[in-house]
């Protein structure tokens, strides 16, 4: 069964319809790119996977569960697919290894040295190990966001969001954010599904390129299609032809 499945699925906030006949089908371990112009749809369809924003019609089955069934726990839901923000989020007054460590111990009751441990494990992992005891204030956008990172990867999801995780970012700390989630595209079985504009991420990590324009999808391709070949839509490949030459 895929991780997620769109089936015919509308959004309208108020009047205004946001996202318009999405079918979409991501497999488990897929990292997915979705990219497009400002005010296409993008957030919005990455935040109806986690249960952010509802949808009004049709089925998105995420994990196994019917999200615009009611019923749905939504608890449960979160617990496996987590989320990295554009602004990390991260708890101001708690220390680095707090921030990673709280969400386990409150939702998954996780004994405190295992908790410990797995933590230090992704410091580890995204290179900050030596931050642990300091708060978020005193780290750089790009640390924060590898916490943020590995705060969302404590709680052992199956499948993670990023929405524009480094469009906040100076230019210099940038890659290091990319190298982190290349990381996890590579070395574990994480299903990703990424927002944003950075086409050499696209390129090289992602398994697919979704390009959305006007609340639909327009094209759907492989990578190398997308980027060694030509995108079949006009406005797809409009948009890169002017993405690439910026
Ligand atoms: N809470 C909301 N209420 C009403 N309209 C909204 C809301 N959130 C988003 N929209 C509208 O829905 C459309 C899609 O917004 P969305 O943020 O999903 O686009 P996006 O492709 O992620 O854009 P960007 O790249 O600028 O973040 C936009 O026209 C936006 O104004």
């Amino acid at each position: 069964m895929a991780m997620i499945e769109f089936q015919d699925v509308q959004k309208y906030y108020g009047s205004f319809h946001a996202l318009k006949d999405i079918n979409l089908k991501i497999e488990a371990g897929e990292t997915v790119v979705l990219i497009g112009p400002s005010g296409s749809g993008k957030s919005t369809l990455i935040r109806t996977v986690n249960g952010l924003e509802r949808i009004q019609e049709g089925k998105l089955i995420v994990n196994g569960q019917d999200l615009a069934d009611r019923k749905t726990d939504m608890n449960r839901i979160r617990k496996n697919v987590g989320m990295v923000f554009q602004h990390f989020n991260l708890y101001a007054n708690k220390t680095i290894l707090e921030n990673i460590m709280l969400a386990p111990r409150i939702v998954l009751h996780r004994p405190e040295e295992e908790n410990k441990k797995v933590a230090r494990q992704l410091l580890d992992q995204v290179g900050l190990e030596s931050q642990a005891n300091k708060y978020p204030a005193q780290l750089s956008g790009g640390q924060q966001q590898r916490i943020a990172i590995a705060r969302s990867l404590a709680m052992k999801p199956k499948c993670l969001l990023f929405d524009e995780p480094t469009s906040a970012l100076d230019p210099e700390m940038i890659d290091d954010v990319l190298n982190v989630m290349k990381d996890i595209a590579n070395d574990s079985d994480m299903t990703m599904l990424v927002v944003t504009h950075e086409m050499g991420f696209a390129r090289e990590v992602a398994n697919r390129v979704i390009f959305m324009d006007d609340g639909q999808i327009l094209e759907d391709d492989s990578s190398e299609k997308f980027f060694d070949g030509e995108p079949s839509n006009e406005r797809a490949r409009q948009f890169l032809g002017k993405i690439i030459t910026h």
